[in-house]
């Protein structure tokens, strides 16, 4: 088993409240990723799992059991860090073993057990190179072999990706993603890029401020995000808001556009929303009743399709194209919106309506 639990966790530097009431619930083998931006509490999050970081209040729990007083080293957990911490004067080979080392397991299970976390992350013919030796990518490899050949708990990992290049970032999310379905381990993994969240977690709590904002699968946090901040911050281009009003059966925007009231809608009339369009569900090729004028002001190519950005009045609304049809800057286009792929935020609070849209 490897649940880890935390509930209401509190910690402030001075005037900083890093976590404010941090509630999680990861269950036994999942790729759990605490998403989110620079300073939301990520890593004291994980500092505070790892027994590294004294809390104000609240508690951490493994399989149900309460170790907020215990040490790291009572714990049981291996944490991966962005810099490697390799020692620099010894091989490869003792890197990984010097878990086991410190626990005294017998020469023969370590070489085993080195063995067998070398092969699987491809990384055999280095074991008898030191670390100035290996390239970015060998070093993470090396450091993610010393946390797995231990078979701890959980794995903590803080932005273990970071430091590496994007073609070997992309090539070391398959790898992770592989290596947790051969381990069956619990994986807890922070980040602050939303595309690896998306591609590896099965679960991804998205933090701000201390605080979690939501948990859910990567889909459901992309599809029904809770709130505005977060549909924002989740999904790459970020998602258009366009504010507007319920009046009668349509969605009166600010800048004049007028569409069919969204399915679900419960607003009152007159209260101030936001429309959220991802750019896949807005088209400048499909025809319907539901459309928005505009006038083209940016264009960004990316092989297969070209993101648009259209000019709705003084607001921007980014739409995905295929290249022949994203025409050209100054054009005016009629941009036609999936309504039952829309999100309506309330303004004010920048909560998620229920009912509206998906
Ligand atoms: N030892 C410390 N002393 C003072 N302030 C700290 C300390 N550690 C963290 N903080 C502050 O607490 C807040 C949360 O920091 P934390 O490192 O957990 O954020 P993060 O989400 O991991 O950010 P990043 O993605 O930049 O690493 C930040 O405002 C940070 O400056």
């Amino acid at each position: 088993m490897g649940t880890v639990a935390t509930y209401g966790m509190r910690k402030a530097f001075g005037e900083v409240q890093a976590l404010d009431g941090v509630d999680l619930e990861v269950p036994d083998g999942a790729f759990f990723v605490v998403l989110g931006p620079s300073g939301a509490g990520k890593t004291t999050t994980l500092r505070a799992i790892a027994g590294l970081e004294r809390l104000d209040a609240g508690s951490v729990h493994l399989d149900g059991r309460d170790v907020t007083g215990e040490t790291p080293g009572a714990r049981d957990l291996a944490m991966v860090f962005q810099n490697y911490a390799l020692y620099p004067r010894h091989t490869v080979f003792e890197n990984i073993a010097s878990p086991l080392r410190v626990r005294r397991d017998p020469a023969g299970e370590i070489a085993a057990a080195v063995d067998e976390v070398a092969r699987l992350l491809h990384i055999e013919r280095l074991l008898e190179r030191r670390p100035a030796q290996l390239s970015g990518g060998e070093m993470q490899r090396v450091a993610l072999a010393r946390a797995l050949v231990r078979r701890p708990h959980a794995f903590l990992m803080d932005e273990p990706l970071t430091n590496l290049d994007l073609k070997l970032r992309v090539e070391m999310r398959t790898e992770l993603s592989r290596i947790h379905r051969r381990l069956g381990r619990t994986f807890v993994y922070v980040t602050n890029d939303q595309v690896e969240a998306m591609s590896m977690a099965d679960q991804v709590a998205v933090l701000k401020d201390g605080k979690v904002r939501q948990v859910g699968t990567p889909a459901e946090v992309y599809e029904r995000p809770v709130d505005r901040w977060v549909a924002s911050f989740v999904g790459s281009p970020r998602i258009s808001l366009l504010a507007c009003h319920v009046d009668d059966d349509r969605l009166v925007g600010s800048q004049g556009w007028s569409l069919p009231r969204p399915r679900g809608t419960t607003a009152e009339p007159g209260r101030p929303l936001l429309l959220g369009l991802r750019a896949e569900d807005v088209s400048v090729e499909r025809r319907g009743e539901a459309t928005v004028e505009g006038e083209v002001f940016g264009l960004e190519p990316l092989g297969d399709h070209t993101l648009v950005d259209v000019k709705v009045g003084t607001e921007t609304l980014t739409v995905k194209a295929r290249p022949t049809v994203a025409g050209r800057p100054g054009e005016r286009l009629s941009v036609t919106v999936d309504l039952d792929r829309a999100h309506l935020f309330d303004a004010g609070t920048g909560l998620a309506l229920s009912g509206a849209g998906r």
